[in-house]
């Protein structure tokens, strides 16, 4: 965790050479970084982030997980997630399936719904383990808070670059209305054992909403882009947050961002040896919005839709149903139900050139 020190990432796995975004030019409007941001989210759909200034919320979020995951396993079951579709609350190991097989999954997390945590005391879904009930005030809301700002501060930017009309994503993405937006603090435990090295512990996916705003310190996420046959590591970057594209977003803007097809797997080399933890913040669309590139509101968002096949960026579902079905699908008790069906052929995203990878990402992972 923040200030142990870890041994290194090693430096011969092939990793991917993302942009490093600076937060703080970001907020003062710098064009050329306004730039770079662009291309990051219309090429590969993840940057790096630095200067996001959310450290000391993220240091004691981490600490939360601490707690939270050394509580006893029948006590955090009573908050377990269940097979319903619902994606708050705590995800046993092996809840989900990682691949088409049915192999399980092998991390655990807790995902603390934004509207609970901005409505705190009042609860708007469920109740959480006590210590997140204890830290809802002055560790959750804080770090849910951060993260919201940084999340909208790119939704601001990208907005205009889209030549939306003014705070439409804002509006999709209201803090006022309810949706999937939540916090994730997951472990990994270690799996001594080379034949477990390549085993995902979160399978291929790509994240469901709209931008992910992520904090881990080992190695172990990957990501696979449209026409690459191999798997290359991201490598954490000390005090770098790593911020994504979702699905959602990549729809709304009828293709023009990226939602990566990314995975986790144990942490390479000598870092092995060690439990994993990440963090993430995931800002989600208005449950009742339907998914849809925003084709009326945008020339150029309209222009991309003419490039990919016709109805293509028109799912027919709210965010709100999508997001429950992505959920319960990924459960290992629901895969009796063709994910394809329920879930894979809802939208087939495929950053452009529909890579296998991509079809079978969008199948077979964690939709999250
Ligand atoms: O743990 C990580 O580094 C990534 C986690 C992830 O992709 C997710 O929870 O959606
Ligand atoms: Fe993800």
């Amino acid at each position: 965790m923040p200030g142990i020190v870890h041994p290194p990432f090693p430096s011969d796995v092939p990793t991917h050479p993302l942009l490093v975004i600076d937060y703080v030019l970001i907020k003062v409007g710098d064009q050329a970084e306004i730039e770079r941001l662009w291309e990051a989210a219309s090429t590969v759909g993840f940057w790096y982030l630095k200067n996001h200034g959310a450290e000391k919320e993220v240091e004691d979020m981490f600490s939360l997980g601490t707690s939270t995951f050394s509580l006893p396993l029948e006590e955090k079951l009573k908050y377990e997630q269940g097979d319903s579709g619902c994606s708050h609350g705590y995800k046993k190991i092996g809840g989900n399936a990682v691949d088409a097989s049915g192999l399980s999954d092998c991390s655990e997390f807790i995902n603390i719904a934004k509207d609970d945590v901005l409505a705190f005391p009042r609860v708007i879904y469920r109740d959480y383990p006590f210590t997140v009930t204890a830290a809802m005030a002055s560790v959750v809301r804080p770090f849910v808070c951060k993260s919201l700002e940084v999340n909208d501060a790119f939704l601001r930017i990208f907005n205009r670059q889209l030549g939306l009309p003014e705070a439409s994503l804002e509006a999709l993405h209201a803090r006022d209305q309810h949706s999937g937006s939540e916090a994730r603090l997951t472990r990994v435990l270690p799996m001594p054992g080379k034949a477990l090295a390549n085993r995902p512990t979160i399978g291929a996916h790509s994240d469901f909403g709209s931008l992910s705003f992520l904090h881990n310190i080992l190695g172990g996420l990957q990501m696979i882009l449209p026409g690459e046959t191999e798997w290359k590591y991201v490598r954490p970057i000390p005090g770098h947050a790593i911020c994504n594209i979702g699905d959602a977003l990549s729809i709304f803007s009828g293709g023009i961002f990226k939602s990566a097809v990314h995975r986790v797997v144990p942490p390479p080399g000598a870092q092995s040896e060690l439990e994993r933890r990440s963090l993430v913040f995931f800002t989600r669309p208005n449950n009742t919005q339907v998914l849809h590139a925003l084709v009326e509101d945008s020339p150029m968002i309209a222009e991309s839709v003419k490039q990919h096949p016709e109805g293509k960026f028109n799912t027919g579902s709210t965010a709100g149903e999508w997001f429950s079905r992505r959920t319960k699908y990924q459960r290992l008790n629901n895969r009796t139900v063709r994910c394809e069906k329920t879930r894979g052929a809802d939208f087939k995203l495929t950053n452009g050139n529909g890579s296998g990878a991509r079809i079978m990402g969008r199948q077979q992972g964690n939709g999250t």
